[in-house]
């Protein structure tokens, strides 16, 4: 058997194993271009093996005679050709369906191909497909740029994948944005990652890039815009670096709340696909936004270099709208994952202890309720209040986790904005009576003589450390 998904096995040792490999198993038959479905929350454990036939989870080809086992995750176990698997252990529900839109991603994935295929034409002059994917929440994003990243890294591609929903982190913790090319297979069961450092999972090519946005939703942050931004400058000049990557493109993944638009303008999009240079915009799971998008887009042709080819896909049917309390499992095991990585590839975070003056952590000042920035100054003058402001280390801090930015304590409001993650760290504990503070870090050492940013997102992780 594999590991436990992402979602680090030492959480549930005793479902876990409870539920060996041997134990009883049904044979589940698949007809050709239908798929099995399940749900499997985080105190159950579901077993698949493929018994013959092909098979695939979101585009990532299952391995023959190996066990794989899921928990805390949704997902489909798509076949083109048929196939029998060996079903085991317990689920939410699980069912088969024989509607999927698998057929048209796998028209899109070509489609792009044949983009890559022009960008290696022109010598890599010009760059492969600059894709973004939109849709409201739970349309299917994550999963379609999972099946198309894997699609492509099957056809020995190297694409960039960005990600810039702070909902759920990619290679990092939630909160985060960040970006890395892929060129081995997504690993199975957990599909994404979150650790940095783990082997098999996606495995990215270098380091991945990260920039803290520290808020839940893109819309409520003054950080966003600026932070894409950054980020589009970073991603183009790894790839004006990075052949193989540039050839392969990059697909964006995007947060469901810049899909809602305020009186049909889309500015988060808009300033996406502006910064990015975007040329294909795919729309998931919505008539409106696909109209809207395309009116848009479609009103640009006058020159063909700038032009957005906007796409409607159908949502599949198999997404599942996911509760709060699940999403916030699912991001807690995402942080422990990051900082003691999973079960066959755990991590050993190094435990350090500070003085709290040593420590220049700044906060994210967030709105007011009524959504506005500004307040009133000692002279009774209305004025913005700062991006960040800089806060003492005490017990209200316990369980949050800090951003280790790369600018200086001493760097202007601008420069600690635009400044790239160089990791996270966990307050684990505070003293404040002997002013220490515990902390607890994915790598050893490193210096805490940096701006250290924290946000209301995410939210405090209480029992990180046992
Ligand atoms: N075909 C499918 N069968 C079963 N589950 C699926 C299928 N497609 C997606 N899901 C599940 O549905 C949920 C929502 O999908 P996904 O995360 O891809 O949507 P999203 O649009 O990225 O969501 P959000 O923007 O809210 O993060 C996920 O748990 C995913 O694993």
């Amino acid at each position: 058997m594999i590991s436990l998904p992402g979602l680090n096995l030492s959480s549930q040792p005793a479902q876990a194993q409870s539920v060996p490999a041997e134990a009883v198993t049904r044979t589940q038959d698949l007809a050709a271009n239908t798929e099995y479905r399940f749900e499997v929350g985080f105190s159950r454990t579901l077993t698949v093996k493929l018994q013959s036939g092909t098979a695939e989870l979101f585009g990532t080809e299952l391995a023959p005679s190996t066990t794989y086992s899921f928990t805390g995750t949704n997902g489909a176990i798509f076949t083109w050709h048929g196939c029998k698997l060996d079903v085991g252990g317990d689920v939410e529900s699980d069912y088969v369906a024989e509607e999927t839109p698998m057929m048209s991603f796998a028209n899109l994935h070509f489609a792009l191909e044949n983009l890559r295929d022009r960008s290696i034409a022109s010598g890599s002059t010009e760059m492969g497909p600059r894709v973004l994917i939109v849709g409201p929440d739970n349309s299917g994003k994550t999963s379609l740029v999972k099946t198309l990243t894997a699609y492509a890294v099957k056809t020995d591609r190297q694409p960039m994948v960005v990600n810039l929903d702070p909902r759920q982190g990619m290679l990092s913790v939630p909160g985060s944005f960040s970006a890395a090319a892929f060129s081995s297979i997504v690993d199975m069961e957990e599909g994404w990652g979150s650790s940095s450092i783990t082997g098999p999972s996606p495995v990215p090519v270098k380091m991945p890039l990260v920039y803290h946005y520290g808020l839940k939703d893109p819309e409520e942050g003054r950080t966003f815009k600026s932070l894409v931004t950054r980020m589009a400058l970073a991603v183009t000049s790894r790839l004006e670096e990075d052949k193989p990557s540039k050839q392969a493109g990059f697909i964006i993944d995007s947060s469901g709340a810049i899909s809602q638009g305020k009186n049909g303008v889309y500015d988060s999009i808009e300033h996406i696909v502006s910064e990015f240079s975007v040329n294909v915009l795919i729309t998931l799971g919505s008539e409106r936004l696909y109209s809207d998008l395309s009116r848009k887009f479609n009103a640009r042709t006058t020159d063909p270099s700038e032009s957005v080819s906007v796409l409607r896909l159908d949502k599949s049917g198999g997404c599942v709208a996911r509760s709060e309390d699940y999403m916030r499992s699912l991001r807690h095991a995402q942080i422990k994952e990051y900082f003691f990585g999973r079960g066959d590839e755990p991590l050993a975070p190094s435990s350090q202890t500070a003085d709290v003056a040593d420590l220049h952590v700044f906060r994210i000042v967030e709105p007011d309720p009524s959504g506005s920035y500004t307040t009133v100054d000692e002279y009774g003058i209305s004025v913005e209040k700062p991006l960040f402001e800089p806060v003492k280390v005490d017990e209200r801090m316990q369980n949050q986790i800090l951003a280790i930015t790369t600018a200086g304590p001493k760097d202007s409001q601008d420069v600690i904005r635009d400044a790239s993650v160089r990791g996270y760290i966990y307050v684990a504990s505070v003293d404040e009576a002997r002013r220490k503070v515990k902390l607890l870090s994915p790598l050893p050492g490193g210096t805490l003589d940096t701006a250290l940013v924290v946000g209301s997102w995410p939210e405090p992780v209480e029992g990180l450390v046992g």
